[in-house]
């Protein structure tokens, strides 16, 4: 599957047609008939045009002005979060982490989902390194930001190699599946040179969003986490790992707020993409194909 460049249809006309279906494992979403499909290919690449001056100098359109209240708001990443909670919550309290929270998590569900996210990581680090790249280009804060976690991704890939072995769970020859290839392609699309940093700093951060969320919350008060599985929720869901992605999100929303608006747009619909593909994912582990 081929991601092709997005198309000119708004975030807001799109999202205003999802819903998720909650089930006991899985969480699916419906789009309405002027939506794509969950099976069309992801359209999140920003679209080559020449934005006018105004935009670009963000001054005086009533959009720019719309844009500096989100700033005021605590960041215009805060807003989609609020604009797009159905989905954010589908994919911060979905089943899979939900029940290794509440100690009802099938050890196999757990298993699988081990496997898949190596797959997932060791495409993940080359996404990093090119945020990483255009990082160093914007300035020095960003870069050592994005670097730390470019280097904590080597420690994680060790992780998963000690859990597989601990738990019996092959990484040779492993079955892919569509959920976590269709991730992988979408990470691999986002990597291009092309890509606006804005674009690849926002989806970085939801990325990473979306685990500290949901892990955070298997250790949060009340929690029944099973013992074996707290050391992979403290991975993400650890105080540090917290900052990192409130640094991620700052970073973020600094970019968003200086950038054209068909960058923007280009964000949040790759946010709401990202989102997308962290549900399907999740299902994957709760015993989807
Ligand atoms: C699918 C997925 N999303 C996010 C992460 C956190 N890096 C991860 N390991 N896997």
């Amino acid at each position: 599957m081929t991601h092709e460049p997005r198309g000119t249809k708004a975030p807001e006309s799109r999202l205003c047609h999802v819903r998720t279906l909650l089930h006991p494992t899985r969480v699916t979403l419906v789009l309405d008939a002027d939506c794509r499909s969950n099976s069309q290919p992801h359209k999140t690449l920003p679209r080559q045009h020449s934005p006018s001056k105004k935009a670009v100098n963000g001054e005086s359109s009533p959009k720019s002005k719309k844009r500096r209240k989100m700033a005021d708001a605590g960041g215009i990443t805060k807003t989609w979060i609020k604009k797009h909670i159905i989905l954010y919550t589908g994919a911060t309290r979905h089943p899979f982490t939900v029940r290794i929270r509440d100690g009802s998590i099938d050890p196999s569900a757990f298993k699988r989902w081990l496997a898949q996210d190596y797959v997932f990581v060791r495409e993940f680090v080359p996404f990093v390194a090119s945020v990483l790249i255009k990082a160093s280009k914007q300035s020095p804060e960003d870069m050592e930001v994005v670097l730390g976690g470019l280097a904590s991704l080597s420690g994680e890939i060790d992780w998963f190699k000690r859990e597989a072995s601990k738990r019996d769970v092959s990484l040779a020859n492993l079955t892919v599946h569509n959920a976590t290839r269709n991730y992988c392609r979408l990470l691999e699309k986002l990597t291009l040179p092309e890509v606006e940093y804005a674009v690849a700093i926002t989806a970085f951060w939801a990325i990473e969003a979306v685990y500290q969320e949901s892990f955070a919350h298997c250790l949060e008060d009340g929690n029944n986490t099973p013992p074996e599985f707290v050391e992979a929720c403290q991975r993400w869901g650890s105080p540090g790992f917290r900052e990192y992605c409130r640094s991620l999100q700052q970073i973020a929303n600094r970019c968003l707020e200086k950038a054209p608006e068909h960058v923007v747009a280009a964000a949040e619909t790759t946010f709401i993409t990202i989102l997308e593909h962290e549900i399907e994912f999740w299902n994957v582990s709760s015993g989807g194909t």
